[in-house]
């Protein structure tokens, strides 16, 4: 296999492979696999290692509640969708709504795309029912179509997975520094969304709000267009680091530090059911130097997380580990305090986060969906919990697209169950569309104003 000495000098990255391994494909052919690994330890690296620094220290602004993430993106990227309208759609989106938390939260929002890179699936059924075919795992390892042939495990379409993120990033990276992302093209989206559409209406006090403090800005002569700070963004990338092969072929070490570092993405999260303490992906994702996610359900115990804590970030590095709570919006409440006390009582600097997506899926006539108004009852909830505990609700992390499907019920433009067949595009999980996802992130700013009003109170009567 193509490694470089360095990287033979650390079997421990390839200590998985002893542990028990959840949510792999069965790849039919072992020689195919092979190949495929070759060819991507041989390949650049998609990210570097000091861009992976710099998000574990932005990560670590958010754990000492200086700072809030916003990580989102699609369930699952397809190859037939990383096309550049999607690309600029998806990233326009996120930029909008990290626009509005940032004026909510009045602190910096760390931006964290699920893109490049969202390429695997974990399934609850190896065997999909409706048609007894293996089920779709992402495009990085069958294809949805529903035919045996095309639902063969084919280790090249990781290959191909790789390419796609090159192409994805590359356009990305462009954006980012292009005047595409200045904060007074983004404010003029969302002023739109809030002047044309009846959704957005409910929000103009606050976009006015924005509109003053540039006003402001612009009047104290900062340039909005070409000061550095305004002029672009800093936009990461992120996935679930679910295929280990695909993984550990773009760990690399670097030969300045000997850091090692999953070069796939800057930030890789651990899903709900590949999380066992002693399994493949936690020891896999302990030992590569990224800022690491870890999901969190609804029967994750005090004593489970803060022994996934400690492995996963044993030197109490702040800004490493970031914390995903999915619990559902009727279970929040109950589950997540005890699992925060005792994850702060023992001293862990970890980033809150909120999936509101994951535990609020439900099943119309067969087809999985989600309702706006449990997505935000979660979020409520979290920042409840976070508020009573005192602790900070550091993040949201959301399914989206910058497309108009009808895949969430809700929202202002009411979709109603007799929409969803509409424009239902996902490949896997119901994401919130463009509408949906500004008004979350109207409704958290909000949030996120009266958690900041509450400190200030408190620290004047202090
Ligand atoms: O995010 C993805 C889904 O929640 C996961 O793939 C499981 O989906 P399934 O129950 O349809 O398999
Ligand atoms: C599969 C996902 O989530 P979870 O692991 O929380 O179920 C996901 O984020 O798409
Ligand atoms: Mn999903």
């Amino acid at each position: 296999m193509a490694q470089t000495d360095l990287e033979r000098s650390r079997p421990d990255l390839d200590f998985w492979r002893t542990l028990p391994v959840k949510q792999q494909p069965n790849w039919p052919d072992q020689g195919e696999l092979r190949a495929a690994y070759t060819q991507l330890s041989a390949l650049p690296p998609l990210v570097t290692a000091p861009e992976v620094r710099s998000l574990t220290e932005h990560l670590a602004a958010v754990a000492r509640g200086e700072a809030f993430l916003l990580q989102g993106g699609d369930c699952a990227e397809t190859f037939a969708a990383n096309t550049a309208n999607k690309i600029r759609d998806k990233v326009k989106t996120l930029l909008q709504m990290a626009v509005v938390l940032t004026y909510g939260a009045s602190t910096p929002v760390v931006k964290v795309a699920r893109i490049a890179g969202q390429y695997a699936k974990p399934r609850s059924a190896d065997i999909e029912a409706s048609t007894g075919l293996p089920s779709y795992r992402g495009d990085a390892v069958n294809d949805i179509a529903v035919t045996a042939q095309a639902r063969r495990p084919d280790p090249a379409r990781m290959v191909a997975s790789y390419h796609h993120s090159a192409a994805a990033l590359n356009l990305i990276r462009a954006f980012a520094s292009g005047g595409f992302s200045s904060l007074s093209q983004v404010h003029e989206w969302n002023k739109a969304f809030v002047r044309d559409s009846a959704a957005g209406r409910r929000y103009e006090v606050m976009a006015t709000d924005i509109e003053r403090a540039l006003a402001f800005m612009a009047a104290c002569g900062i340039d909005l267009q070409r000061t550095a700070e305004l002029g672009g963004v800093e936009l990461y990338t992120s996935h679930e680091g679910l295929l280990l092969e695909y993984e550990r072929a773009l760990t690399r070490v670097e030969e300045a530090t000997g850091a090692v570092c999953d070069l796939s993405a800057h930030m890789i999260w651990i899903g709900e059911r590949t999380r066992d303490l002693d399994g493949a992906h936690v020891d896999f994702l302990s030992r590569v130097g990224n800022p690491i996610g870890c999901k969190v359900g609804p029967k994750a115990t005090p004593d489970e997380v803060i022994a996934l804590v400690e492995k996963l970030n044993p030197d109490h590095i702040p800004g490493r580990l970031t914390l995903i709570s999915r619990m559902g919006a009727g279970k929040i409440r109950d589950a997540l305090p005890s699992i925060v006390e005792k994850v702060n009582g023992a001293g862990h600097p970890v980033v809150w986060a909120c999936d509101p997506m994951h535990g609020n899926t439900r099943d119309v006539s067969g087809v999985k969906t989600r309702h706006f108004d449990d997505v935000l009852d979660e979020v409520l909830g979290f920042f409840e919990v976070h508020k009573e505990l005192g602790t900070h609700p550091g993040g949201l992390h959301i399914e989206l697209t910058g497309d108009d499907v009808t895949e969430c019920l809700g929202g202002g433009q009411e979709i109603g169950e007799a929409d969803l067949a509409g424009r239902y595009e996902t490949a896997c999980d119901p994401r919130l569309n463009t509408s949906q996802a500004l008004e979350l992130a109207f409704l958290v700013a909000e949030m996120l104003q009266a958690t900041r009003a509450r400190r200030a109170a408190h620290s004047r009567h202090a």
